[in-house]
């Protein structure tokens, strides 16, 4: 199912709750319960020839109800539970190799939106162990603009029928010129028709843009393709930012001093009242040590949980259609969820998005919505900025961030800001507030703000990002404007 953008849109039978898909969970269950030594040793084959897929397991848990041996087999061989074969040991291995320029993506094709079950970098090869009936499509890596044969000049798909075989993503392999396109078939002409053009713009003129042009012309998806033409502030009625010069100090001593404040316990551990090295005024970073409940934090962990966590990515490349490429962090092995669709709908999170509101006087529509963290063991975030120097995108600048410590950590996890020397120790209940841009120019960002998340040496981290822009975000990111569909 895809991430549209923050609206929420009636999903597609999950393919587990299909009839074949009942069929093939029950041989699975009847093989292991009868059958326990072969399955298990076929199970073990799989281990090393597959990539474990999170979301899809995920996916699983979440909707529940699904007998464990089954729901593990499927997790472990993606692929392997889309169609009812004949007999589980039908299963077989094919090999692919990866001859073009791109790190690509390989999608099961279940009639929808697909369901990537692993990856491949340019030069690389692999095996994937697949089920008769099987077809996959290729896309690049991180977004879902498929790879074309550019001499018959149709999507790359494979459909494997015996063992063995050898598919190849050929040297000149590469996105179409034709950017007007349906990434999907079915699924694009049925968004389409049942008004989805309209309703999530972005998501749909990126996916569907050629049923788009066909069931709602007057949107004109041919011509908003184009990041560049579709994602003009004009375009998205960018007028007013949210801060004016002095703004910034203006919130941030209204914190630190206002009685109405007091109730949160804030805590000023840096601010222009002190002066650095060169006599310079520092900046603010303050914390709110009683902001939000044990409750609203379960609220965020749950949600986060319902959203499905993810090994964390960082943004990559822009294509033409304005979509950037999520990139697998090395600086940052943590996990995290998007809180949107009906995590964003807790009582918990709604309170607490509220309460940031009636803080900052900043309302919701130029927040992101919440991206919930989890750290484990060792986990940690390299050094990074929050925001870039000018961001030219329609919302512009990350100008606040509300970073909020959802658990107690035994130890480490600790958020360091690198160049302040400033740790603040992660605290159930305690928000962390920093701006990302300069109180004289609030589109520019204050490179001051480098931070970093120390690994976690005992217990689990849990904690929320809610990013506030300097103008509006839900529009732009309704119309595909803001880089990604999340
Ligand atoms: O986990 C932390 O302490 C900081 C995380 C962070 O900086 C981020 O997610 O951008
Ligand atoms: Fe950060």
């Amino acid at each position: 199912m895809p991430k549209i953008s923050r609206g929420k849109k009636k999903a597609p039978k999950p393919f587990w709750q299909s009839g074949s898909f009942i069929f093939c969970a029950s041989v699975v269950v009847l093989s292991i319960i009868l059958t326990l030594e072969p399955v298990a040793v076929m199970v073990d084959d799989y281990f090393g020839t597959t990539t474990s897929n999170r979301a899809l397991q995920q996916q699983h848990r979440r909707l529940g109800g699904m007998n464990e041996a089954a729901e593990r087999h499927c997790q472990e061989n993606p692929g392997t539970c889309t169609e009812a074969p004949e007999d589980i040991h039908t299963s077989f291995q094919v090999h692919l190799i990866n001859k073009s320029v791109y790190r690509a993506d390989i999608h099961w094709d279940n009639d929808s939106t697909g369901q990537v079950i692993s990856n491949i970098e340019a030069g690389a090869s692999l095996d994937l162990t697949v089920f008769p009936a099987n077809k996959f499509f290729i896309t690049r890596h991180g977004v879902k603009e498929g790879l074309f044969d550019p001499l018959a000049n149709r999507p790359l798909r494979f459909e494997p029928t015996k063992v063995g075989q050898t598919f190849v993503i050929p040297e000149n392999a590469a996105p179409s010129d034709d950017k007007c396109i349906d990434r999907f078939d079915k699924a694009c002409q049925d968004y389409a028709k049942a008004g989805k053009c309209w309703e999530q713009p972005g998501w749909m003129i990126v996916h569907c843009c050629q049923s788009c042009n066909e069931y709602s012309p007057e949107l004109d998806a041919a011509r908003l393709i184009d990041g560049s033409v579709r994602c003009t502030k004009e375009n998205m009625n960018i007028t007013e930012p949210v801060w004016k010069p002095g703004d910034l100090d203006a919130l941030f001593t209204k914190w630190a001093n206002d009685p109405e404040f007091k109730q949160f316990q804030p805590n000023v551990l840096s601010s222009p009242d002190q002066f650095d090295a060169n006599g310079l005024p520092q900046p603010w970073v303050i914390t709110f040590d009683n902001f939000f409940s044990q409750e609203e934090a379960q609220a965020l962990i749950e949600g986060g949980r319902m959203a499905g966590f993810d090994r964390s990515t960082n943004q990559g490349k822009t294509n033409d259609q304005g979509e950037m490429e999520m990139v697998t962090s090395t600086t940052r092995t943590s996990s995290n969820a998007w809180c949107i669709g009906d995590c964003q709908q807790l009582p918990g999170v709604r309170t607490m998005t509220k309460r940031i509101e009636q803080v900052t006087g900043i309302e919701e529509k130029n927040y992101e919505p919440f991206q919930v963290l989890e750290y484990q063991d060792k986990q940690f975030y390299k050094m990074h900025h929050d925001s870039e120097g000018r961001d030219p995108k329609p919302p512009g600048n990350r100008i606040l961030t509300f970073f909020l410590y959802l658990s107690n950590v035994e130890e480490g996890g600790e958020t360091q800001f690198n160049k302040l020397g400033i740790y603040v120790k992660p605290k159930l209940g305690r928000a962390l507030v920093w701006p990302s841009v300069r109180n004289e120019s609030p589109d520019f960002w204050d490179d001051r703000m480098y931070h970093e998340a120390m690994p976690v040496v005992r217990g689990e981290k849990y904690a929320a990002n809610h990013w506030i822009h300097l103008n509006d975000y839900e529009g732009p990111n309704r119309w595909g404007c803001t880089g990604s569909f999340a």
